[in-house]
């Protein structure tokens, strides 16, 4: 029986319960996404979780098993049907780029156009510009051959903006690049899709190229959305214990509340409990009176105590020891290994001994709490 799809308005992406299997692997397991026309969204999750398997739906290279996918309203792609990527106005851009070598950098921009059947000179027009747009103005007569790693990568990047798609697909575009470039072309490619408004999903690995890039964060674990929204509310909001992690954003600690009431053990000595109230706001993900979680501890959220020092106020403290210091721009940054073996990391002045016993200061209004989930089918 085929399955009801409502008809999106408004939406330039709308994917609706997609889902991919390849023999008996499950690799996507009912993706919901909705993207707003001109918006960026960046798909961001470990490796294995179908991060390209989602873009090559939307590319047109694969044909999902189950659910439809839609571009202004229209439907792309579904089990039944599938619209071939030439026809879908896209513009990708890959890992490794993927010039023709015997062409110039010219030749490469403008193909698209030159198949489309344009003059010589719109073509030669659209390209000089496009080339502009990237910062390659005047190199239309080089061989890719001649250019660095990342020109070569700004030359696809024309050449996926030349014909002005409906939609840009990036497939991991800076990771054969250096650290530096890496990061300076990511701002320019932000830069560069708010100036040109087009709408774009922008695969990748690296928290930092998604926050720097995208309006917003889907981040994919095991062919599902763990979460999607704005950089800003991941960070500040993560929906589960997962994100948490995967975002580093701190120590992720089994615990115990009672209400807003949560309890959880801060040393090896069973009998040392830390008992804090956390905000509501902070308890989004925690439903009925009591349950087993989990409580986020975000790096932001603690400071170290100095020996001796008594603790000031009510503000609750877990028992730990420093686990490896790193001198880096005048400060050392800190790891702090709790009694689970989780770690916490904070910035410090002075060398701590390797191994002290340290008291951690908690900011109890930073915690956030969530129920353990029921266990995935
Ligand atoms: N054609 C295929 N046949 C069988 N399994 C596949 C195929 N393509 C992908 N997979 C599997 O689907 C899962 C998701 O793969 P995918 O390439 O989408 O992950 P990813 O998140 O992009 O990972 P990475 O960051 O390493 O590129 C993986 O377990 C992969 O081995």
């Amino acid at each position: 029986m085929q399955e009801s799809f409502h008809r999106p308005q408004g939406v330039a992406v709308s994917a609706q319960a997609l889902q991919q299997r390849f023999g008996s692997f499950h690799a996507l397991k009912g993706i919901d996404l909705e993207l707003a026309p001109g918006r960026v969204l960046a798909l961001l999750g470990p490796s294995g979780c179908g991060k390209s398997t989602l873009l090559k739906i939307l590319a047109g290279l694969n044909q999902p098993s189950g659910g439809a996918l839609y571009f202004d309203g229209k439907q792309v792609a579904s089990p039944q049907a599938c619209t071939p990527p030439q026809q879908r106005r896209l513009g990708m851009v890959f890992q490794d780029y993927a010039l023709w070598p015997h062409m110039t950098v010219a030749g490469n921009v403008g193909f698209a156009l030159r198949m489309q059947g344009l003059a010589r000179a719109q073509v030669q027009a659209r390209v000089d510009r496009a080339l502009a747009q990237v910062g390659l103005a005047g190199m239309g007569h080089r061989q890719p051959a001649e250019l660095s790693g990342g020109q070569q990568q700004r030359v696809a990047l024309a050449r996926a903006i030349v014909a002005q798609p409906a939609l840009l697909l990036f497939d991991e575009p800076l990771s054969n690049l250096d650290r530096d470039l890496r990061e300076s072309l990511c701002s320019e490619i932000g830069l560069l899709l708010r100036e040109i408004g087009t709408t774009a999903v922008y695969v990748t690995h690296d928290h930092e190229e998604a926050c720097t890039l995208a309006d917003e964060v889907a981040v994919m674990f095991s062919g599902r959305i763990g979460q999607c929204a704005s950089p800003q509310q991941l960070w500040g909001q993560p929906a589960n214990a997962e994100v948490a992690r995967f975002l580093k954003l701190g120590a992720v600690l089994p615990a115990w509340r009672e209400g807003r009431v949560v309890r959880l053990q801060t040393d090896t000595d069973a009998a040392a409990t830390m008992q804090v109230t956390l905000p509501e706001a902070n308890m989004a993900a925690a439903s009925g009176p009591s349950h087993q979680g989990q409580l986020l501890v975000p790096d932001s959220a603690i400071a170290l105590q100095q020996a001796g020092a008594t603790a000031t106020g009510d503000a609750p403290t877990l028992t730990a020891h420093i686990a490896a210091q790193q001198y880096r721009s005048g400060r050392w940054r800190t790891a702090i290994a709790l009694p689970g073996g989780e770690q916490l990391h904070t910035w410090c002045r002075e060398r701590l001994p390797l191994h002290a016993r340290v008291a951690v200061r908690v900011d109890a209004t930073q915690l956030r709490w969530f129920d353990a989930a029921p266990a995935a089918a």
